[in-house]
């Protein structure tokens, strides 16, 4: 079950707001609805569900309902019609008791601007939403220096804001937040108003912070690379109030809902998006030594490649054998693959960006191995995929891929590919040449 379910959620604002409702069904436009009833549309009929643990990320330019959106989660701003589940429970009925509850202990807020008390240590800021809950000093104290520990901020309890940076200040609203242990952290452009560096620093520091906390974080910004950023989903809103696309940074990137979404995204450099998880086959081929090189050289006439990734039982990987290996050894009938797997296997983690692995990839004769910390093997990248992303780029005038993302890939024109003549070998000689007339 989603922690959160928004179902046909629209706000109006404005005199006697339920009277533009019709006219939203009909499809009338913001500007028709306020022409003719003098009500603004901020939300047209969201539906959409946030699951637990992960980060949503709202985006929209100005004005396009998500301050508003963010803000009804927790009613802070009451909905004009539909739905918002929590943990399947309709906050919509919850009384004012339970409405302080929710804000208090399940989801808490962290402001464009901070909101800290100037007059107030960053203790006591922290402390602040703990002390009107009305817990007692010693646990609240205990409780948010666990966060401002968390935050990174340990030294600083007896600052006050104005003597913090702003970046360190936004760490005092996190802290605040998360003071609360709360299922869900709701971020109202929460590093907007931060210089670009210490942004990125934030973000960084905002993911990393996740990796070890696993909150629901609802997450709004108007940056599009902030959003593609941070989001596990992200939720375009439109001009008109409505959502245009939810979908992954990848989806969003790669498959646009509409001309909308097209425009926004022509852009973006795909392949610092793309991660190899999102190009690997799942089913690599894979043996075990104890298989015997038949299997190998069998996999491989069938799959139709030339490089068999060796794991274990458990998956774990312990390297690559070649078909030549594997024929050699079959013709020896040896059936022991271990003297021929070669442990110089390229490896990457599941989120490495494409452009990361280009130079890897377009040298290398064999795929790339996705594994996780373990060396498990998720999966592999073929080359042929990672070239293929980048052509869409440079094909694509509306999305170049950088010269500074394909300059460094150094390509052996005599390189001999899987299949020659086929499209993955003419992709990286084309791949050579536009390098080579891009530099000269
Ligand atoms: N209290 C209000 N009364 C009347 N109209 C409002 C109110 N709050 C927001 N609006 C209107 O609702 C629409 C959505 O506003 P909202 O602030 O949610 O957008 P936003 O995407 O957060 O924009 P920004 O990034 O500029 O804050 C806008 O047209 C805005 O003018």
């Amino acid at each position: 079950m989603p922690l959160i379910s928004i179902r046909n959620l629209s706000k109006i604002f404005g005199p006697n707001p339920k009277r533009a409702l019709p006219l939203l069904a009909k499809g009338l436009s913001k500007s028709e609805i306020l022409a003719k009833t003098g009500c603004t549309v901020a939300i047209n009929g969201a539906s959409f569900d946030i699951e637990k643990r992960e980060t949503f990320v709202v985006m929209g330019l100005s004005g396009s309902g998500k301050s508003t959106m963010i803000r009804c989660l927790n009613r802070l701003i009451e909905p004009t019609a539909g739905e918002i589940l929590f943990d399947g429970k309709d906050i919509m009925q919850l009384d004012r008791e339970a409405l302080r509850n929710l804000r208090r202990y399940k989801m808490s807020m962290v402001f464009q601007h901070f909101g800290l008390l100037p007059h107030r240590s960053v203790l006591d800021n922290v402390e602040f939403g703990l002390e009107i809950g009305g817990l007692d000093k010693a646990t609240r104290t205990e409780k948010a220096m666990n966060a401002i520990e968390l935050v990174g901020l340990k030294g600083f309890e007896q600052s006050r804001p104005s003597e913090l940076s702003g970046g360190m200040q936004q760490r005092v609203g996190l802290a605040r937040a998360l003071a609360n242990d709360p299922e869900v952290l709701l971020m109202d452009e929460a590093f907007s108003a931060l210089d670009p560096l210490i942004r990125t620093q934030m973000q960084d520091e905002l993911i990393d912070l996740q990796a070890r906390m696993h909150r629901t974080i609802v997450f709004i910004t108007h940056d599009l690379d902030e959003a593609l950023k941070l989001g596990d989903r992200i939720a375009i809103l439109g001009p008109e109030g409505r959502v245009q696309q939810i979908g992954t940074p990848e989806e969003i990137l790669c498959d646009p809902a509409d001309d909308y979404v097209r425009a926004f995204v022509q852009n973006v450099d795909r392949t610092k998006v793309i991660t190899a998880s999102a190009i690997m086959q799942k089913h690599a081929t894979v043996t075990i030594p104890k298989d015997g090189p038949g299997t190998a050289t069998r996999l491989m006439e069938k799959k139709r490649t030339d490089v068999v990734f060796v794991t274990d039982t458990d998956r774990k990987l312990m390297g690559i054998v070649t078909i030549d290996d594997a024929a050699r050894l079959a013709r020896r009938n040896q059936r022991d693959l271990t003297p021929v797997i070669s442990d110089r296997v390229f490896t990457t983690t599941p989120d490495t960006a494409i452009s990361d692995l280009l130079d890897t990839a377009v040298t290398s004769r064999y795929p790339i191995a996705v594994i996780d910390e373990d060396r498990v093997l998720l999966g592999v990248v073929d080359h042929g995929a990672v070239l293929a992303e980048v052509r869409v780029g440079v094909d694509d005038e509306a999305a170049p891929v950088r010269l500074s993302d394909i300059e460094n890939a150094t390509v052996d024109p005599d390189a001999t590919f899987p299949e020659a003549g086929s499209d993955q070998a003419a992709g990286a000689v084309n791949l050579h040449k536009q390098t080579e007339e891009a530099v000269s």
